[in-house]
C-alpha cells in the first residue's frame, strides 16, 4: 500500500511494497528528450526530480515534482485502473509516461487541469519486462491538490480537499468514509452517560481513530492527521511525522509466506525549493537533492543511488 500526502510546500508519498524496483533520485533536465510513444513532440520542457526506476536513460516516475511546483504520484489501484486503446483527437500518453507529460508542461493543478482534458491515457506497456502499472494519482501545488483515476468509465478528475491518498477503493468511496469518523478530535469527549465517567488518559477524542494497515484505514489516519497537524516553521519536520502516522513496519502485512509489505522510502518534495527529500526504511536520516544544483539545461539524465544504510549522528 502507499500514501501520498500535500502539506503546504511539501509533497511525497509512502511507498509500500515487498520488493524494490531499484530506484533512484532522477534529476530530467529541460533539453532531455522523453521520445514520447504516441506524440511527435520534442521541445525543452520544465526540468523534473523524483524517484524513478531508470532503465537505459529513461526515468520510469513514480512521484515527481517540476521547477515550478507541482507535484505528481502514482499509487497501486489494483482491479480499478483502466487506461485506454489510442484515440486519434487526442494527446495520447502511455501511462508509464502521464508524470512527465503533465509535469513537462504545467506549472499549477489549473494547468494540469486543462491539460487532462485532452489527454488519453493509453494501455501502452513500457516493454515486456514491464507490464502497464494500475496506478491512480495525486496532482498537487502548493495550494490545491486532485487525484485522477482512469477506470472502465473513463477518466476521473476530483478536488481533493483532505490532501491525501491511499490505494483502493477509489476515492469518492475513500472521501465517504470520512463520515463515520467527523467525531474524531484532538480535545477530550464529553460525557454524555450521566454516570460518574472520567477521560482517565489524555487523547480520549481520537478514540476509534483505525490503526490498522488496509488503504481505507490509512486514508482516514492520514486524513484525520493532516487536518490536525498544526502548522509551523517546522512543516518539513511536521510534514514527516503526519506521513510516518501510516508508515508500515516490516511484519506487520504478509504478502505471501515471510513476504512483508513495508514502507521501503518517504519522499518529500519541496515545492518552492526544488529539493527532494526522502528517508529508506533502513535510513531515518534525511537526504535531499537539490534539482537547482544540476545543471537543468542539459539533455541526460542525472541520478542519484538512494541511501539504504543508516546514518547516525553520533555526539561524542
Ligand atoms: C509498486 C508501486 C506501488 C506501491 C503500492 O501502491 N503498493 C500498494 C499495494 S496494494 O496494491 O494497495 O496492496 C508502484 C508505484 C509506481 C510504480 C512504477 C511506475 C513506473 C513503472 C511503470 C511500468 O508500467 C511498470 C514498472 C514501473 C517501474 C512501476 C513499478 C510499480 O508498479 C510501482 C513502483
Amino acid at each position: 500500500m502507499c500514501t501520498a500526502l500535500s502539506f503546504n510546500q511539501f509533497f511525497g508519498r509512502n511507498l509500500d511494497y515487498e520488493f524494490s524496483y531499484g530506484e533512484q533520485v532522477a534529476v530530467t533536465p529541460r533539453n532531455y528528450d522523453f521520445h514520447f510513444r504516441h506524440l511527435d513532440k520534442h521541445e525543452s520542457h520544465y526540468a523534473l526530480i523524483g524517484m524513478a526506476h531508470v532503465f537505459e536513460e529513461y526515468p520510469l516516475y513514480y512521484d515527481a515534482m517540476n521547477e515550478k511546483g507541482l507535484g505528481m504520484a502514482g499509487l497501486n489501484f489494483i482491479g480499478n485502473a483502466k487506461f485506454y486503446e489510442v484515440q486519434e483527437a487526442k494527446n495520447n500518453v502511455a501511462a508509464f509516461e502521464f508524470i512527465p507529460w503533465i509535469l513537462s508542461q504545467c506549472a499549477s493543478v489549473k494547468e494540469a487541469r486543462v491539460v487532462l482534458e485532452n489527454t488519453n491515457v493509453c494501455a501502452t506497456p513500457f516493454n515486456e519486462q514491464f507490464p502497464v502499472a494500475e496506478l491512480h494519482y495525486m496532482i498537487s501545488d502548493e495550494n490545491e491538490s486532485i487525484v485522477v483515476e482512469c477506470m472502465e468509465d473513463g477518466m476521473h478528475v476530483y478536488d481533493n480537499p483532505t490532501h491525501v491518498l491511499t490505494n483502493n477503493p477509489p476515492f469518492p468511496m475513500q472521501l465517504f468514509r470520512l463520515n463515520d469518523y467527523m467525531y474524531l478530535s484532538n480535545k477530550q469527549p464529553e460525557n454524555n452517560f450521566g454516570l460518574d465517567l472520567t477521560a482517565y488518559s489524555r487523547g480520549f477524542g481520537a478514540m476509534g481513530l483505525p490503526g490498522d494497515l488496509s488503504s481505507g484505514s490509512r486514508f482516514v489516519r492520514v486524513a484525520y492527521t493532516r487536518a490536525n497537524a498544526t502548522s509551523d516553521k517546522n512543516d518539513l519536520s511536521q510534514y514527516f511525522h503526519i506521513i510516518g502516522s501510516v508508515k508500515q513496519q516490516k511484519g506487520l502485512c504478509e504478502v505471501e509466506p515471510g513476504k512483508y509489505e513495508y514502507t521501503i522510502y518517504t519522499s518529500c518534495c519541496d515545492l518552492r525549493n526544488g529539493i527532494y527529500y526522502y528517508t529508506t526504511y533502513n535510513n531515518h536520516q534525511i537526504s535531499g537533492v537539490n534539482m537547482f544544483n544540476e545543471n537543468l539545461d542539459g539533455e541526460t539524465l542525472i541520478s542519484y543511488p538512494t541511501i539504504e544504510e543508516e546514518i547516525i549522528h553520533m555526539q561524542n
